[in-house]
């Protein structure tokens, strides 16, 4: 044992003296890792990049893995998802019945093509493995690691990728430093269930290494199903305002996204692409998001701490303390008063709905009536817990079948809180919000009536919500404007291949049987606007911000 560290050790040492090559040779000429003060190295532009292109494009990972709740319904090997975990219609998933492995009873794969290709390149190995723990299947992270453990052993790892994944960042001494911890049980499990002859310090070794440099492994909308490790984005650096994102383009979805004759043969090795949140200057540091970019900033900055050991000291964390510390100076009361509310909402409103029926969603409403009050004072929304909460009250109305909540949450978050926080218009999470907003629209509009919900249901939600100040006319008319806003900020983007799904979204609202006479042009647009500011109970200053911001 003692032997075996000490040779990994001295194999380490070698490989700090050679280079290893993060940056593929077709990006040499845009892309270079250098050091970066107080951060390690980090990625860096040779030339200016435009926003509207991808900085590079990524091949399929060796080391990745799906969270649990999605292997049901998702491709093994494509990653298609053929259902949405939300009670909406949705667009971004395919609808098709997937093929469980005969093996292992665990990956699904949404045709033979994906299933042979699995098969031979990785999935042999680990269905055996599957099969011994099918009722205790190891985590995500666990499940990456085994696949490099299963493959490297039997040379199935080139030189050149074991390097490039072995000599990453690990910060090996402060994790070990913990003590024998759940990690090392972790190795040694890996170590047995792969019966490898790996020692468990190397295999160790590649849990740290994910713990560091792991990222979500995407789908094109619907945020992120697993984890995943690219030896060149494991060198990007962090901020809270980033200006790149960790794209999946929708292609890369559809069943034998490799074979797809439409696709170059560059486009065919596309899993993953970097793309711009705006134009990055010739020798700026690339910078990626490393967590949820809503959430508060001493949240942000604990969760960075704990996770992966540095304070952060982006321009954005400076400026949320800062006006976090004004607000309190100006308005005291006003700051405590809406810590109690966030506190009071997220201990009495659930994440999930266990039961029908419950006064789960009497408290959503009472925590919206409560958090109007707030609604003048954009830096909550800014630097405070908001975006968590209206999000955890949109979902909740969708889970209780009360879509009515949903929207007016989910349209503040739309029009005060993401404009505020992203930069760009076509982050993941704002893309992903707006598709979602759509989707709740169309429920209400009943353009798309989400699965096993009643005509009685969607008179329902019109009524509150023409009570409210919004009729069904000013809802197609918002519908319109915020699909064109949708359609403008992903035409400015390297995420183009998204603007067929707005199309379909837009297709869907032409053959509406429930809407008859296109309404939504002949009505006064004034009309519309005065229903949503008083429906959002926005005064004008604010809402004439919000209008200018969204750009709809
Ligand atoms: C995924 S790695 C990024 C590449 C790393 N800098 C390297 O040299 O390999 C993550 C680690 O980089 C460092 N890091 C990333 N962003 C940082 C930031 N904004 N400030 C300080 N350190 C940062 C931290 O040590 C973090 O655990």
């Amino acid at each position: 044992m003692d032997e075996m560290d000490s040779l990994l050790d001295s194999l380490l040492e070698q490989r700090k003296g050679t280079s290893v090559s993060y940056i593929d040779d077709r990006y040499a000429n845009v892309l270079r890792l250098e050091k970066v003060p107080s951060k390690g190295e980090g990625v860096t532009t040779l030339k200016a990049l435009p926003v509207t292109e991808p900085i590079c494009s990524l091949k399929y990972p060796t080391m990745m893995a799906m969270d649990p709740e999605f292997l049901p319904t998702t491709c093994y090997h494509c990653l298609v998802i053929t259902s949405n975990p939300l009670p909406l219609p949705g667009y971004g998933y395919t609808s098709m019945d997937l093929k469980t492995c005969n093996g292992c009873h665990i990956a699904r794969f949404c045709g033979r093509d994906c299933q042979v290709k699995s098969w031979h390149a990785y999935h042999k190995y680990e269905c055996k493995v599957f099969k011994k723990v099918q009722n205790n299947l190891p985590s995500s992270m666990m499940r990456a690691v085994l696949r490099m453990v299963l493959l490297k052993d039997r040379g199935l790892v080139s030189d050149e990728e074991w390097d490039r994944v072995i000599g990453l960042d690990s910060h090996e001494q402060i994790l070990a430093g913990r003590g024998r911890s759940n990690l090392t049980d972790m190795a040694e499990t890996i170590k047995h269930l792969a019966t490898s002859g790996m020692s468990v310090t190397m295999i160790q070794r590649l849990i740290f290494i994910m713990k560091s440099n792991a990222n979500e492994l995407p789908t094109p909308i619907y945020g992120g199903i697993g984890v995943m490790l690219d030896p060149l984005i494991g060198k990007l650096n962090h901020s809270c305002e980033p200006n790149i994102s960790i794209h999946r383009p929708q292609h890369t979805m559809a069943s034998g996204w490799m074979d797809s004759t439409n696709l170059s043969e560059h486009e065919r090795k596309t899993f993953i692409q970097i793309i711009p949140l705006r134009e990055i200057k010739e020798g700026e540091e690339l910078l990626n998001c490393y967590i949820v970019p809503t959430v508060a900033v001493e949240a942000r900055r604990a969760k960075l701490m704990e996770d992966y050991f540095f304070h952060c000291e982006c321009g954005k964390c400076q400026c949320d303390v800062k006006a976090a510390a004004q607000l309190i100076e100006s308005h005291p009361d006003l700051s405590a008063q809406f810590g109690q509310w966030a506190q009071k909402t997220i201990r009495s409103v659930p994440q999930q709905v266990k039961k029908q029926g419950g006064n789960s969603l009497s408290k959503a409403m009472a925590a919206m009536d409560h958090s109007e009050r707030f609604l003048e004072h954009p830096t909550l929304y800014t630097t405070g817990d908001y975006p968590q909460i209206a999000m955890r009250l949109t979902l909740l109305g969708l889970q209780s079948q009360a879509f009515d909540i949903a929207l007016i949450n989910m349209l503040w978050v739309y029009f005060l809180v993401n404009p505020q926080r992203f930069v760009g218009g076509h982050t993941p999470t704002e893309i992903y919000t707006i598709f979602l907003l759509l989707d709740i629209l169309d429920g209400i509009l009943r353009i798309s009536m989400p699965p096993g919900v009643e005509t009685v249901d969607a008179e329902k939600w019109s009524k509150n919500l023409t009570t409210r100040g919004l009729t069904l006319d000013d809802l197609l008319h918002w519908r319109d404007r915020i699909c064109s806003d949708l359609e403008r900020r992903l035409a400015g983007s390297a995420a183009k291949d998204l603007l067929s799904l707005v199309e379909k979204r837009k297709e869907k609202r032409r053959v509406s049987p429930a809407q008859g006479k296109d309404k939504a042009q002949e009505q006064s647009m004034t009309n519309a606007e005065a229903g949503m500011r008083s429906a959002l109970r926005l005064k004008e200053p604010l809402w004439k911000l919000a209008l200018h911001e969204t750009g709809c």
